[in-house]
């Protein structure tokens, strides 16, 4: 267990600045309601009921991108999951901001407006250097205490997550600590299990999967595999899937960049890799198809989800396992058709009694798209990047000076 200083430590009736992770998917400039949430309410509510002031930072997107837009929504959206009004202030640190925090009472909530708005955010910087930034200097002393909630921005040396805990006594949200507990623990969970462990490995970057393979080859005993790198291992060992076809064009650049490695792990760990039998595609009247790959002489469709021979191959190996570990989804999940592989795994994993961890970001979505019941599982993860940095064991700097802190006021 991490030794980071908690909300335990924390007197009540404080100023507390607290960062959490409220990035979200956006569609058509609409904010997209998701697991982090409902998540970060719990943190949100503790705090209030604590009589703190609570005022929150968080960010959307990057500058330039269509996700990049203002917490408006996400006040709102936060504010009926706490059940507690939310003030939004759409000022990073300027006077407006200064304004709404000195006239915030214990127990009220206010939500800054996005910190990547704010130019000393960004930069991936040392802490001492973020610290010494115009935003911290001119932030900080209006608070007795800052938070850090967010776990899934925790790989990010950002002025918001390694600037602060520098200037203001540091203390890890409820997010932070579980997620850290959990996600950095799995290497050694997966090591220390004695029965068979397993990983589902899916998503759309065959290099975050190479790169957990790398990492983990030596605890996982099955890699279950799906998404786009299923395909991309099939292609290395010269099948007929693998390659963009009609819109798509993700697959030819990714086996490009990672041929010769996808080929290398097959030689090596051929053994421990599941790849998927046959696959899912959407037919001329826009039903779910199957094809098996024994079948595909040329591909003529995209994929977009793992077929139900595979579903059925996969499934007795989780129920067999001690620790089941996913990471990305399976198939395009996000629609209704291509959901069956990634809803069908994790719920066979729900099923068993083995320990289990869902990840990352997009995976988790899932459960609460689908109805799945978040009890039956030890640990469902929030994150993407910081998921991934966690299992293929990279530290995560923003935790990691929470910690340095934790150790030095102790
Ligand atoms: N066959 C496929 N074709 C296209 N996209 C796919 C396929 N299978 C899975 N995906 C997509 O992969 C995405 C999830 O992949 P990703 O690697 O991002 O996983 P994640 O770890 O859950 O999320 P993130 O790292 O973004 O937080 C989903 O949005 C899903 O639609
Ligand atoms: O959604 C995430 O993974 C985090 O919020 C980090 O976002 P970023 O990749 O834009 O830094």
């Amino acid at each position: 267990m991490a030794e980071f200083n908690t909300l335990d430590d924390l007197e009540p009736g404080q100023r507390v600045l607290v960062r959490i992770d409220l990035n979200s998917p956006v569609e058509d400039g609409e904010v997209q309601d998701n697991h982090r949430f409902d998540r970060y309410a719990e943190t949100v509510r503790e705090l209030a009921d604590s009589e703190h002031r609570v005022v929150l930072m968080a960010h959307q997107g990057r500058p330039g991108r269509d996700t990049f837009v203002s917490l408006d929504q996400h006040a709102d959206i936060l504010s009926e999951y706490v059940g507690k009004p939310i003030q939004f202030v759409a000022d990073t640190y300027g006077d407006d901001a200064i304004e709404a925090i000195e006239g915030l009472s214990a127990g009220e909530i206010l939500l800054l407006e996005n910190t990547r708005m704010n130019d000393d955010e960004l930069p991936e910087k040392p802490p001492e250097e973020h610290a010494d930034s115009e935003f911290v200097e001119t932030l900080a002393p209006y608070f007795d205490a800052y938070v850090n909630d967010a776990y899934s921005a925790a790989h990010r040396a950002h002025a918001s997550t390694v600037g602060f805990p520098l200037v203001l006594p540091a203390y890890a949200g409820r997010v932070m600590e579980s997620e850290y507990e959990y996600n950095t623990g799995v290497a050694e969970r997966a090591r220390e299990t004695d029965g068979q462990v397993t990983m589902v490995l899916g998503g759309n970057k065959s290099e975050d999967v190479i790169s957990v393979i790398n990492n983990l080859g030596d605890a996982i005993d099955t890699f279950l595999v799906g998404g786009l790198p299923g395909e991309l291992f099939h292609r290395a060992d010269g099948k007929p899937v693998g390659m963009d076809v009609g819109d798509m064009d993700l697959l030819d650049d990714q086996y490009a960049e990672t041929e010769d490695t996808l080929a290398n792990i097959l030689e090596t760990s051929r053994d421990q890799l599941e790849l998927p039998t046959d696959f899912a595609f959407e037919d001329d009247s826009g039903e779910r198809a199957e094809i098996a790959l024994d079948d595909i002489t040329e591909k003529t469709d995209p994929y977009l989800d793992i077929g139900h021979d595979t579903i059925d191959s996969y499934v007795p190996i989780i129920e067999d396992s001690d620790a089941v570990f996913v990471k990305g989804a399976v198939g395009v999940f996000e629609d209704e058709r291509f959901a069956d592989g990634t809803v069908e795994l994790i719920e066979a994993i729900g099923r068993t009694d083995c320990f289990s961890v869902i990840g990352g970001g997009d995976t988790a979505r899932t459960l609460k798209m689908y109805g799945l019941s978040e009890d039956d599982y030890d640990h469902i993860s929030i994150a993407g990047g910081a998921y991934l940095n966690a299992l293929t064991g990279q530290e995560l700097e923003a935790a990691e000076v929470l910690i340095e802190q934790a150790t030095q006021t102790a």
